[in-house]
Order: structure tokens, then C-alpha cells, then sequence
């Protein structure tokens, strides 16, 4: 069975396959990537970082079962604003070029590698485009299926692990019965972390590791026990899911133009049902930038500055287009014209 070159039917070949040569730089354009795949993004994306990573060879997956895992998975990301294929890439994509830090030269096996690669491009899958605590309040059969804890987490994580299950996309069937398991608990720890409520524990740890870092003579990190090296990949892939900040400028504006429409409809949806509208999700009480700067303020710089400490000096640059984006928004909360979104 044939698959096309770059993993998806596209008329756009050249332009794509240019693009996809910068998969190892930090701000990719994600949005640019959807529209020369033909709205493959997540497709597109994770079959080129598997090949460039060898991991079909390595762990000898067909191709046509990888792209049609992707595929199924890629139409398993809901049309919401946000939480849609898109940022399945983007995460993905981040979580690949994090990877490829010096420090961590050669500290992470093949394995452990395709576990975070995967877990990346599946951590949202199916997401509704509400939050947790949206889904409890409301008592949603998710709420009611997982009892309140990390509902949407364990939810994509069900998703991914059932479309596995068919023999035409399973792109585990020749790992061994331990390799399998191995994965499978990876892949599990990770997701479970990119729920925001395990944020400050995970920070917590992040920077005590930091704090007794041990390094090798060539400054990379050593790592022993199974604990320490799921931390650090747990920490990365809530990286990337908070990288957003980070990114180019005119990429971070579209990424929060998204993620407020997605809090607006909820905001929408709650007021709806007579709910009391949640923090940030009325749309007729915006203040994008005000919100947008407490977030780097609070959240992001914070894990992102621990972070570049964990693998100095790798993430510097990316520490310096945090701030100056930061900047950019805390300028525009002073001045009048901030008050429209334009
Ligand atoms: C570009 O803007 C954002 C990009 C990403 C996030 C963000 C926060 C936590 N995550 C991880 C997933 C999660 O746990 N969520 C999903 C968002 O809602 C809270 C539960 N992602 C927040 C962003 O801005 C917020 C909305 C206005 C200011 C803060
Ligand atoms: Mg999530
Ligand atoms: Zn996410």
C-alpha cells in the first residue's frame, strides 16, 4: 500500500515539503502548515517528526498504518476554536523541538521519545471545547464517567488508546508486551498532566530538580529513576501546551483570538443555562490583553523560567520572546486603543 510523500494528499507538495524542513525550528507556522496539508496539520506534522526521528524503522511501523492512526485521530479533534487538530500539531510539533534540547542529549531511549511524540499529537483529542469544571457543573456524563478527576484528560486518553485498537492502525503491533506497557504508562502520565490543576505541584517539583540538578561533564542532565525522567517529560509536554506566549507575535494573536472564542461560547453556554459565567468567558466583558498578561505573569513565565533554568542555556531565546510578547500585551493595556480588539 502506497502513502503519499509527505503523509497527506495535498496540491500544495512543494510549498509543504519546504515548510516541513523547518519541522525542528521553534515557531513553526502551525496555521500555515493546515492549509497546504489541506487541513492535515496533525497528520502532516507527526508522520514527518516520526520519520525524521527514525521511529518507524526503529520500532518497524508501516507507514499506511501511521498515517492511518493519524488520520483517525486527526478526525477525532473536534471543530472548536481552540482545542481543535491545530493545537494537536502545534503541541506536538513544540514537544518534538523541546525534545532536541542539548542538555537532554541522549538522556531519553526511543521509546521514551515516541511515548511523548504520541502523547502530544493525542492529549486533546475529542476535546468539546469547554472546560472541566464546565463539564462537572453541568454533571456531563464525562464528569460522571470520571468522577470529577482530570475528566477531559482521562477522556482523550480513552480516545486515543480505543483507535489503536483496530489492526489497520495499530502502530504498536510489533513493540513487545513490555515496550507496550511501558508506553502505554508514559503516554498516560503525560497527558494527566496537562490538566492545569496538577500545574503547581508539577512546577513544584520542577524546581527542586533544578535546584540539585546533576549534570554529566558536557553540562547534560542525568536522570535515574523512572520518577525523575517522567518529571521532565511531564513539565515538557505542559511546556508545550503552554507555549503559546512563546511563539512569534503574530502566531501568539491568533492562538489567543481562539482560545477566548472558545471561552466566549462557553461563557455563551452558560449564560444560557442560567450558570454563573465563568472567570474570562463573557464576551461582553472582555479584556483579552489584561487576562492575556496575567496569564504570562502567573503561569507561564514562571514554568517557562524554570524550565530554561532545567536546560540552560537552550530555551534562552525562547524565555526572551515570551517577554518581549509580554511587553507587547502590557502596552497595549496602558494605551486607549487597547480597548479595541483590532
Ligand atoms: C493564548 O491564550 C491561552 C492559551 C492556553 C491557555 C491554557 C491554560 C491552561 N491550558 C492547558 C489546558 C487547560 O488545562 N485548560 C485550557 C484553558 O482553560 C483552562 C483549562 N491552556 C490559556 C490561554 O489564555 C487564557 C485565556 C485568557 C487568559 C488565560
Ligand atoms: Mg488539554
Ligand atoms: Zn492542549
Amino acid at each position: 500500500v502506497s502513502v503519499p510523500e509527505l503523509g497527506v494528499e495535498t496540491s500544495h507538495t512543494d510549498e509543504l515539503r519546504s515548510l516541513m524542513s523547518h519541522i525542528n525550528d521553534w515557531g513553526l507556522d502551525t496555521f500555515r502548515i493546515e492549509d497546504l496539508s489541506c487541513q492535515r496539520p496533525l497528520t502532516a506534522i507527526t508522520y514527518k517528526i516520526f520519520q525524521e526521528r527514525f521511529l518507524l524503522r526503529t520500532y518497524a511501523i508501516e507507514p499506511h498504518t501511521l498515517i492511518s492512526y493519524l488520520l483517525t485521530l486527526e478526525d477525532h479533534y473536534q471543530q472548536v476554536p481552540y482545542h481543535n487538530k491545530a493545537h494537536g500539531a502545534d503541541v506536538c510539533q513544540s514537544m518534538h523541538v523541546l525534545l532536541n534540547a542539548s542538555a537532554l542529549d541522549g538522556v531519553f531511549t526511543d521509546l521514551e521519545i515516541m511515548s511523548a511524540i504520541f502523547a502530544s499529537a493525542v492529549h486533546d483529542v475529542d476535546h468539546p471545547g469547554v472546560t472541566n469544571q464546565f463539564l462537572i457543573n453541568t454533571r456531563n456524563d464525562l464528569a460522571i464517567m470520571y468522577n470529577d478527576e482530570s475528566v477531559l484528560e482521562n477522556h482523550h486518553l480513552a480516545v486515543a488508546f480505543k483507535l489503536l485498537q483496530a489492526d489497520e492502525r495499530n502502530i504498536f503491533s510489533n513493540l513487545t508486551p513490555k515496550q507496550i506497557k511501558t508506553l502505554r504508562k508514559m503516554v498516560i502520565d503525560m497527558v494527566l498532566a496537562t490538566d492545569m490543576s496538577k500545574h503547581m505541584q508539577l512546577l513544584a517539583d520542577l524546581k527542586t530538580m533544578v535546584e540539585s540538578k546533576k549534570v554529566t561533564g558536557n553540562n547534560i542532565i542525568m536522570l535515574e529513576s523512572y520518577d525523575d525522567r517522567i518529571q521532565v517529560l511531564q513539565n515538557m509536554i505542559h511546556c508545550a501546551d503552554l507555549s503559546n506566549p512563546t511563539k512569534p507575535l503574530d502566531i501568539y494573536i491568533k492562538w489567543t483570538d481562539r482560545i477566548m472564542e472558545e471561552f466566549w461560547r462557553q461563557g455563551d453556554k452558560e449564560r444560557d443555562l442560567g450558570l454563573e459565567i465563568s472567570p474570562m468567558c463573557d464576551r461582553h466583558v472582555a479584556s483579552v490583553e489584561k487576562h492575556q498578561v496575567g496569564f504570562i505573569e502567573f503561569i507561564v513565565h514562571p514554568l517557562w523560567e524554570t524550565w530554561a533554568d532545567l536546560v540552560y542555556p537552550d530555551a534562552s531565546a525562547i524565555l526572551e520572546t515570551l517577554e518581549q510578547n509580554r511587553d507587547w500585551y502590557q502596552a497595549r493595556l496602558s494605551s486607549p486603543s487597547s480597548s479595541s480588539s483590532t
